[in-house]
């Protein structure tokens, strides 16, 4: 696959999802996480050209949000399901889902999100998830007690672009070899012909390391799961809370997990721990070991009544200190028992084993002298003895679970990707129960793809049964439930906050999430497929020439644009004076009627816009049904085919009516009239 195809995609994007295992099937399944693995690819990124990858598949020319606005009302449509997911990653994996006019896309977010839908929620699975992360590859890792070494320069490359964390060198011949081994606790020959050689230390012979790279670097393995520990005992509580199959099985990856240190190394062997600790502590128990035997020495010296013959006192006197001989001939039962106790000391300190035993006879034993010392020579040949055996039951060990682990490292990636995956589905199931939701009904033909897009097959409008938007300034318990279908082009007007702009938003909001695939936020809504939405806000007063001019050519591409349109206009009259904008938007109705499109406008012009358009134009109303405590009753619901009273009208008339008692109503009954 060309990736540069793909749209967003440049060549160095292209060339990091190359460097990923199965780029196609990541791209396929939009798995944001294993897109993420591409060398410099963040999350977001990867969400992008996840995206951009779907787009491909379906045939998606992209830009089904045509305006600023209707881009917010997306984003505000993603930041609903977002609120709702647990993980980072559900995050940006939801941005995966855009609106798009294109049939198999919708339908195929349709047929997840049906699923989706049906996920409990559950309190323990949510904080469950809140563990789980994509597991990261241990970076940095150095392995510093085992070497690669071959005699082939093109195996010597290929080795050291495979086994990083490993030194790789060069060598010639045997004797190279064992100088090497040497140096290294362990040497890892890559040629056949090293096979049989006979050199002193740890050397192997692996042909193929790369399919063994449990044998060969183990600590790969061992320091992938013991950053990942807690992401993977996450994933696999979520699966067991919400008794999801999982990838493999928790309690055999909790027991593999058990035997690993959270540095990467092989946790509760007691062999390894003794002989770790007999290396760590074998200075300290020889010199303690040394002091227990010269307290003894001391105590039994002070208690002894020594004679001297003459000559020795004469010889001392004459010689200076040859106090072992006479130690020797006067405490040799006294010396013994005191080296006897320092190696008993030293044997018990250190944990030794029968065979290591017999060095302690060595380390203690030497003619009597006071104080005792030990030597030296026999202790370095310990330490030695003690090191190698550590390092190779490290090293059996470490490749011991690293076998184990081997075989649930490819089920630990899916694992953790169905959790976050789980998390994505929840956050979806969560928005809709919380907003009581369900599925769009499409109706009429495609908007784009699959087959032609003519303007007939593609109308049918909108229409929204008991619609409550999330985003209100309101409680979402305290939303009235909205009713709106249209189909063609309507002018909607009504008394100031009737609810105008919000019903402008609904739509917007219903419109959007039904083109992701998702549910939305009414009792019914059925629609037709939109090719885009135009969703243009209220400007804010009137606009210089300038920026009139450029609103002006706004529309003027939009009534030139493609069919099956959803247009949303409000309150286009604030950018110039009434009776100009009265024309305009007759004129921009006519247009986007011929087109076919589906638009609807707010305005409180709709009188002089319908006298001023050539065709009959449509007007819905949001009705004040009464005043209570001074505040105007609103019915949410636009009456169709119904110009709605102005909120001057509705003052005017009130006050006529107050008038007609008093006698003055002749004033307020002109004005009225002219309404
Ligand atoms: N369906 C609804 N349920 C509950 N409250 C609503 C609903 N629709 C609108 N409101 C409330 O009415 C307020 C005004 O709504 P909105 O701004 O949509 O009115 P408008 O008709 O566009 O006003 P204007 O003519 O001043 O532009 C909102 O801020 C919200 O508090």
């Amino acid at each position: 696959m060309e990736f540069t195809s793909i749209p967003g995609v440049g060549e160095k994007t292209a060339d990091a999802l190359a460097a990923l295992d199965d780029p196609e099937a990541a791209l396929r399944a939009g798995d944001v996480a294993a897109l993420a693995r591409a060398p410099g690819l963040t999350e977001g990124r990867a969400a992008a050209v996840a995206q951009g990858a779907i787009r491909r598949r379906h045939d998606d020319p992209g830009g089904w949000t045509a305006t600023d606005r209707a881009d917010e009302v997306y984003a505000d449509a993603l930041g609903l399901l977002q609120e709702r997911a647990v993980t980072d990653y559900a995050r940006k994996r939801l941005r995966t889902l855009y609106p798009s006019p294109v049939g198999s896309r919708i339908e195929e977010v349709r047929e997840w999100a049906a699923e989706a839908v049906e996920r409990d929620p559950d309190p323990d699975v949510l904080d469950a998830l809140s563990g789980v992360e994509p597991l990261s590859e241990p970076r940095g890792l150095r392995i510093r007690e085992r070497a690669l070494a071959t005699a082939d320069a093109e195996r010597f490359a290929e080795a050291e672009a495979a086994f990083p964390e490993l030194s790789v060198e060069v060598v010639e011949d045997a004797r190279d070899l064992a100088e090497l081994a040497r140096s290294y606790s362990t040497v890892i020959a890559l040629d056949e012909r090293f096979a049989g050689i006979d050199v002193e230390g740890d050397v192997r012979v692996v042909p193929d390391p790369e399919d063994d790279v449990e044998e060969v670097a183990p600590e790969r393995l061992l320091s992938f799961f013991a950053e990942n520990r807690g992401r993977l005992e996450a994933a696999a509580a979520v699966h067991e809370a919400a008794d999801v199959d999982p990838a493999c099985d928790p309690d055999a990856l909790r027991d593999a997990l058990s035997r690993l240190d959270g540095d990467g190394t092989v946790a509760g062997d007691d062999e390894l721990a003794r002989l770790s600790n007999a290396v760590d502590d074998l200075d300290a128990a020889a010199s303690t070991a040394c002091s227990v035997a010269n307290d003894h020495l001391r105590d039994a010296i002070r208690e002894q009544d020594v004679t001297i013959e003459g000559q020795d006192f004469l010889s001392l006197v004459e010689q200076g200190a040859r106090v072992d001989k006479l130690l020797s001939r006067e405490l040799a039962d006294e010396y013994d028992e005191a080296l006897a106790r320092a190696r008993e000391h030293f044997v018990d300190a250190l944990g030794l084993d029968s065979g290591e035993t017999e060095f302690a006879e060595r380390i203690f034993a030497a003619d009597p002298t006071f104080p005792v010392e030990h030597n030296e020579e026999p202790l370095a040949r310990l330490r030695t003895e003690l090191k190698t055996a550590r390092d190779r039951r490290a090293s059996r060990l470490k490749a011991d679970l690293a076998a184990d682990l081997a075989a649930l490292r490819a089920d630990a990636d899916d694992l953790v990707r169905d959790a976050l995956e789980l998390d994505v589905e929840l956050a979806v199931s969560r928005f809709a129960r919380e907003f009581d939701c369900t599925m769009p009904e499409f109706v009429g033909g495609p908007a784009v793809g699959d087959g032609d897009a003519d303007a007939d097959s593609a109308s049918g409008g909108f229409a929204v049964g008991a619609g409550r938007s999330p985003l209100l300034d309101v409680e979402f318990t305290d939303v009235d439930p909205v009713d709106y279908d249209v189909s063609g082009v309507t002018l909607l007007s009504g008394v100031n906050s009737g609810g105008k702009t919000s019903t402008l938003d609904l739509v917007a909001l219903v419109v959007t999430l039904a083109h992701m695939g998702l549910p939305v936020p009414a009792d019914s809504v059925r629609l037709q497929r939109f090719s885009e939405l135009h969703y243009y806000a209220k400007s804010q007063g009137t606009l210089d020439a300038g920026a009139f001019e450029s609103t002006l050519r706004d529309f003027g591409d939009l009534v030139e644009g493609a069919t099956g349109r959803l247009v949303l206009v409000d309150e286009l009259e604030s950018i110039t004076e009434p009776g100009a904008s009265a024309k305009i938007i007759a004129g921009i109705l006519e247009a986007l009627d011929g087109q076919g499109a589906t638009a609807v406008f707010v305005s409180h012009l709709a009188r002089e816009i319908r006298a001023a358009a050539d065709f009959d134009v449509a007007v819905d109303g949001i009705e004040a049904v009464g005043l209570e405590d001074g505040e105007l009753v609103v019915n949410r619901s636009p009456r169709k085919d119904h110009l709605a009273r102005s909120t001057p009208e509705l003052i005017v008339e009130k006050l006529a009516g107050d008038a007609r008692s008093d006698g003055s109503a002749e004033f307020y009954e002109g004005l009225l009239e002219k309404f």
